[in-house]
């Protein structure tokens, strides 16, 4: 029988790295502790054979595809509920662990929702009483939840949800109704066929007054028979793009009744009598929706670097054309084209895994924060949480298609993989805040930024720089430092021109909301740079960190990588580096600076015309004509992809 041979191409590739890879491990796994939780958790399940698919799954039946997801979904949760039982800690439940050891079956599991966002909405949004009633039947699994917000209707607009919850004090119960189609919950994962209970937002009437959307907990379906309780319509919505098997459905209430101690209650109540106790925030019930996009962040780096990997490990074995004729093929990594389209995707999956560190470290601060009931930091990590979840989620789904078609016909194969990764990352972009949404959400915030910068008013961290920008002293020396500098120079340009859009729309005689909507186009474009800058300037300096406490060779080689980025989204966006005014709060203007013609000739280089338009983008200019440089014209070889 043939033995699996490891080619022998890839198997020399591998050979040449120039670090130690289990240092790499570790640094992916956030320490030596992280890479040995991850493969406990790995062994636990990759030698379960059940796992493993006799026939490919696209060849089953959509019945057979949920069954086989809830078996495979099923036995991942017996293994995680042991290694809680073992180890007495539900660390293997963390987000993150979750995530991985799902997505390790192939198939979205249909329990998905019920770990990634029912159990968090509890544990974040119930009272202690109720977590006390609730949260161990959920880790165990003796109630399976979802997430039911999104209505037929109405997805990003959260205000104009129609489903309705009615206090009923004679009774102490509420109502739940449906009162249009428009109102039928539609998408919840596990909604089909799967949970029998589900988090539901709902508009809160008490007393005939409205009190805007609430969170409930509601069992749909009968704990014993798992048939809908009355009054109940649920069921599947049929096929997508992709995530066949996460059994997204609808549910529609005919005056449902709940008890009152059913809405969660540790943000705003509504007491035996009706009287409705306010939160300390009305945005406190959007909680969960920002824990999810935080984690979204990091899952784009993780399902990029899937992709990358494939596309670099097929690169290294698949040999293509004759560029000299009688020589052997060569391998299509040796191509600068193929390089220019992996190299990007295994050096963004490490951007976005460090900013997605960097961002849930921020996040738990906040939560730590909100528990002591200081709400200073939320509207910034709103708005860092809809940036990033929006360029990261976007980033990752186009790299992937890019590391699809870096494969040719192969990457085309269901068995690729490239199909289930893209599927899965496109869902990312629309869900949980949809990409054009979330980014005119941060361009909210920076507004309010803009405004205060001019006014002198010391920012936030993250927007800092628009007040203190026209201050630094122009960076003239060739570092990424400069290049960073150079991106907050961008970001300020657009911030302000966007600020200035909606100036011009309203001194033309619109009133704020259509000036907004006549400039929404840069708003969104503003916000873009803001979140680059960010990745960036992030990837760089945890880049820089790290690198004190590891070995040379693979300090040396991750600097390629973050550098690699910053050079390559200077070239994606040199329009906006040529057109940055930097005018700043001082309103003095900075001159055109003509530059020598770029000294690299590759296609990339000469492409770089030589006007700029600022002394800092001079610097700039400087820094990626030499990074530039290094990045065309170094041999694939001194680009270490041997770890792949
Ligand atoms: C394992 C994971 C699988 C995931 C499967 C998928 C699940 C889902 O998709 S669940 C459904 C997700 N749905 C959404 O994300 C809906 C997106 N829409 C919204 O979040 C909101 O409608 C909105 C933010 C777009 C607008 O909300 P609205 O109440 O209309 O707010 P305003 O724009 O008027 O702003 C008011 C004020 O509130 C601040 N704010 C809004 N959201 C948040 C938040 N989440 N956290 C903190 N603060 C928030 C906003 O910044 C405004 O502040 P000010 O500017 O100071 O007034
Ligand atoms: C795979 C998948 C799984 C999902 N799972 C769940 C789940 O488990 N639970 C749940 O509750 N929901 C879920 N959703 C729903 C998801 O949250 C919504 O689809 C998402 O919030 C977008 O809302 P929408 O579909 O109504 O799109 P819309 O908001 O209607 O967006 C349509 C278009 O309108 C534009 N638009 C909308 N508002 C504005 C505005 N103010 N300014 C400018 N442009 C605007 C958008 O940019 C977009 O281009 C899921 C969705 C998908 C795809």
């Amino acid at each position: 029988m043939a033995v699996n041979k490891v080619n022998e191409d890839l198997l020399r590739e591998r050979a040449r790295y120039t670090f130690n890879i289990e240092e790499l491990t570790n640094f992916i796994d956030g320490g030596e502790e992280g890479t040995r939780n991850r493969r406990e958790v790995e062994d636990m399940v990759i030698h379960v054979k059940e796992l493993h698919d006799e026939v490919p799954e696209d060849y089953l039946s959509h019945k057979e595809r949920y069954e086989n997801a809830v078996k495979k979904g099923c036995i991942l949760i017996d293994l995680l509920k042991e290694h809680v039982l073992r180890h007495s800690s539900f660390d293997a439940y963390k987000p993150s662990n979750m995530y991985r050891v799902l997505s390790m079956a192939k198939e979205v599991s249909p329990v998905l929702l019920h770990m990634g966002m029912f159990v968090p909405t509890i544990f974040g949004q119930a009272s202690a009483e109720q977590q006390e009633e609730w949260l161990h039947k959920a880790l165990m699994l003796e109630i399976i939840g979802t997430y039911a917000q999104t209505e037929l209707g109405h997805g990003t607009f959260l205000r104009g949800l129609e489903t309705t919850a009615t206090y009923d004090p004679s009774t102490e119960e509420f109502v739940l109704h449906s009162p249009t189609l428009t109102s039928y919950k539609w998408w919840p994962g596990g909604l089909g066929q799967t949970a029998n209970h589900c988090i539901v937002v709902a508009q809160l009437y008490s007393r005939e007054k409205c009190y805007g959307v609430h969170a409930f907990l509601v069992q749909i379906r009968d704990s014993e028979t798992h048939m809908p309780l009355p009054g109940i319509k649920v069921g599947d919505i049929g096929p997508k793009l992709g995530f066949q098997t996460a059994n997204n459905g609808f549910l529609g209430f005919d005056h449902f009744r709940i008890p009152r101690k059913n809405m969660l209650m540790r943000n705003a109540q509504v007491l035996k009598d009706g009287r409705y106790v306010k939160s300390k925030s009305d945005k406190l019930t959007y909680g969960t929706m920002m824990l999810v996009r935080v984690m979204i962040v990091s899952d784009a780096a993780y399902e990029l670097s899937r992709a990358a990997t494939i596309a670099a490990r097929y690169s290294a074995v698949r040999r293509q054309s004759m560029p000299r004729p009688g020589q052997p093929e060569p391998q299509i990594l040796d191509y600068v084209t193929q390089q220019h389209k992996v190299f990007i995707a295994i050096a963004t999956s490490h951007a976005l895994r460090l900013t997605g560190g960097w961002l849930w470290d921020a996040y738990s601060s906040l939560t730590h924060d909100l528990d002591q009931g200081n709400l200073d930091q939320l509207p910034e990590l709103h708005a860092l949480a809809c940036c990033l979840k929006a360029i990261s989620s976007r980033d990752s789904n186009s790299l992937v298609e890019q590391c699809r078609m870096s494969c040719g016909g192969h990457g085309y194969m269901s068995s690729s993989n490239f199909p289930t990764i893209y599927g899965a990352t496109a869902a990312t972009v629309t869900y949980e805040g949809e990409y054009t949404v979330m980014l005119l959400q941060t361009a909210r915030y920076l507004m309010k930024a803009w405004k205060e910068a001019l006014g002198g008013i010391v920012l936030t961290p993250t927007v800092a720089y628009m007040v203190t920008y026209n201050k630094a002293k122009p960076a003239w020396v060739n570092t990424p430092e400069a290049i960073i500098q150079g991106f907050h120079a961008v970001a300020v340009g657009k911030v302000k021109e966007a600020a200035d859009g909606i100036e011009y729309h309203q001194n033309s005689g619109k009133d704020y909301e259509d000036a907004w909507n006549a400039a929404s186009v840069m708003l969104v474009k503003a916000s873009e740079c803001y979140c680059r800058a960010i990745i960036c300037e992030t990837f760089w300096k945890e880049i820089q960190k790290h690198s004190r406490s590891m070995s040379r060779n693979l300090a040396v080689v991750l600097q390629q990588l973050s550098e690699l980025y910053l050079s390559y989204w200077v070239l994606e966006r040199s329009g906006d580096f040529f057109q940055v005014r930097t005018v700043p709060l001082t309103r003095t203007k900075f001159e055109f600076v003509s530059f020598a013609s770029p000294k690299c000739h590759c296609q990339m280089c000469t492409g770089f015309v030589a006007h700029i338009t600022s002394v800092v983008v001079l610097a700039v200019q400087v820094s990626i004509q030499n990074l530039t440089l290094t990045f065309c014209t170094r041999k694939r070889n001194e680009f270490d992809i041997g770890s792949c």
